[in-house]
């Protein structure tokens, strides 16, 4: 099955061709990386993929796209704003039940910022907004992600330990790394752009570092 299909796609600004056209498929139980230099048209392949895939695949967007006003809490819980009633949702803002703070304290101890789930977002470091994001997707509970460069702030182990929750909660996903070992580590597969077109497309155990970095 496939969980992200892109057909011929492609993308212009000011009149000016910035990706494509391009086909892409990522079946189901697929992890695929997607690697290139600053430029070559990668977020905006994400943006496209999600735009005609989503909204039931799970986005972590280059911005992140979190609401600094709210808690820590409420901005995970927005992962699942669309799969409760608005009365549910009304109560939430003001009093959240049990079983949510639960499984949103959860999903932040496995990240290490259980101690900011009522926070305000605002007050949070920008490695730590990240891992926000990271908890609002996995909270939506979706079996495909597509994200952009999602731990490009976070230092070695701890991007080690995230990818490795990302492996555990997504059968499938499509994710910008700017870190080749990374994506070799943990992905099946390595998609590189260049110049907005795929310059690479192969399984990750037939790739070694040296086969990936003339893309950058
Ligand atoms: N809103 C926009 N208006 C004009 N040009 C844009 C816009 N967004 C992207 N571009 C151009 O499209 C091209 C691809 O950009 P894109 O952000 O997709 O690259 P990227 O590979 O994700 O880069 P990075 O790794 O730096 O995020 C670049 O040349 C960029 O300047």
């Amino acid at each position: 099955m496939t969980v992200i299909a892109l057909n011929e796609l492609s993308a212009s600004f000011n009149g000016r061709r910035v990706l494509g056209p391009l086909s892409l498929e990522v079946n189901a139980g697929e992890r695929v990386a997607l690697v290139g230099k600053s430029g070559a048209g990668k977020s905006t392949l994400l943006k496209l993929a999600w735009e005609h895939c989503g909204p039931e695949i799970a986005l972590v967007p280059q911005d992140l796209g979190l609401v600094p006003a709210l808690s820590v809490f409420h901005n995970v819980y927005m992962g699942r704003v669309n799969q409760r009633s608005s009365w549910y949702n009304a109560l939430t803002l003001l009093r959240p039940f049990s079983k949510d703070r639960q499984a949103v304290g959860t999903i932040l101890k496995r990240l290490s910022i259980a101690d900011k789930q009522w926070s305000p977002l605002a007050s949070l470091s920008g490695g730590q907004r990240q891992r926000v994001a990271i908890a609002r997707a996995i909270y939506q509970g979706a079996g495909t992600l597509i994200a952009d460069e999602p731990v490009s702030a976070l230092d070695g182990p701890l991007a080690d330990k995230v990818m490795a929750l990302l492996n555990e909660h997504f059968n499938s996903y499509l994710i910008a790394l700017h870190d080749v070992d990374l994506a070799l580590r943990y992905c099946d597969r390595i998609v590189g752009v260049a110049d907005g077109m795929i310059a690479l497309d192969e399984p990750s155990s037939r790739l070694s570092k040296a086969d990936i970095l003339p893309l950058y």
